[in-house]
């Protein structure tokens, strides 16, 4: 199977790396980059095909994954319009919808909207997936293979809630990050060195989030376990409640969606 990524930034980069480390091989993936700096950096440390257009050596592919930023998408679909013959197109992007998609593919509707994140570049991301209602079984087999060669996947049944999914999991792994900031900063305010603080905060999310995976339980019954009565994590949770973490996060996540839907409005009134 041939997959050629239009646009070699940082998502496809985290999707190229964790393909490449589940055993896909170089040459049946290529890029399509503006730059030529950041080609020539794909081929150094992926060892991938570049292209500087999407041509019809770079179409010659099964899927044709779109990784430009939202606002490039329109401008770099627009010469693509009858040039696509059987490829399965899957697009990552945030906020785009189907229809306008089709719309400035003059009509191509083998489409799969699709939403990973960043911890693919491990083989540990969670993709949220869609698929307009054209695309066989046998396609979205084969699109739902290579997301899951970096992580889990889920498909969706409705399409607004790919919105949700940008909100929750997309975006996700910069909440977490930032929550490692805070954990760290609060070491080093606590007398640590940054290293040891890192450390500490790392761990203790990996940690965490490893034992919730592996637990039946569930996070809640988690936390309950680490929280004796009078002890020093029902004081911090106290503080995370008085400070409504529970709420702050649901309103993050909103936020995240309505950016999402913003998005998809201004996409598709262009
Ligand atoms: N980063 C993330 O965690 C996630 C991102 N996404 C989605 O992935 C997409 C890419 O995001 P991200 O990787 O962060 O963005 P980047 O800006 O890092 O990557 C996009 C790349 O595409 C290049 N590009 C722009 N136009 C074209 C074109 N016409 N042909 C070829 N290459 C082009 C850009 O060049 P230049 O810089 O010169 O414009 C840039 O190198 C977005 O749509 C985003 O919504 C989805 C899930 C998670
Ligand atoms: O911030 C963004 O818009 C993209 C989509 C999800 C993660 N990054």
């Amino acid at each position: 199977m041939k997959i050629c990524f239009l646009g070699g930034g940082n998502m496809a980069a985290a999707l190229i790396g964790g393909m490449l480390a589940k055993g896909y091989v170089a040459g049946d993936i290529a890029v399509v980059e503006l730059q030529e700096e950041a080609r020539a950096r794909l081929r150094e440390r992926f060892g991938v095909r570049t292209h500087a257009s999407l041509d019809a050596e770079a179409l010659a592919c099964d899927i044709l994954v779109l990784a430009v930023k939202p606002q490039q998408m329109r401008d770099a679909l627009t010469p693509v319009a009858g040039m696509l013959t059987h490829q399965v197109v899957v697009s990552i992007a945030a906020g785009l919808r189907l229809g306008d998609m089709a719309r400035w593919l003059g009509g191509y509707s083998r489409l799969v909207r699709c939403m990973p994140n960043t911890p693919a570049l491990i083989g540990a991301g969670v993709t949220g997936l869609f698929a307009d209602a054209s695309v066989s079984e046998a396609e979205r087999r084969a699109v739902g293979q290579v997301m899951a060669s970096v992580g889990e996947i889920v498909w969706i049944d409705t399409e607004a809630q790919m919105d949700a999914v940008t909100a929750v999991s997309g975006s996700g792994p910069a909440y977490v990050f930032h929550f490692i900031e805070a954990l760290e900063a609060a070491g080093v305010s606590q007398g640590f060195d940054a290293d040891t603080a890192r450390k500490l905060a790392i761990g203790t999310v990996l940690g965490a989030a490893r034992l919730a995976a592996d637990s039946d339980e569930g996070p809640a019954v988690l936390r309950e376990r680490v929280t004796s009565k009078g002890g020093t994590t029902a004081a911090a949770l106290a503080v995370m409640a008085e400070g409504d973490l529970l709420g702050l996060v649901g309103r993050a996540v909103d936020a995240a969606e309505a950016r999402g839907k913003e998005l998809g409005d201004a996409l598709g009134a262009d």
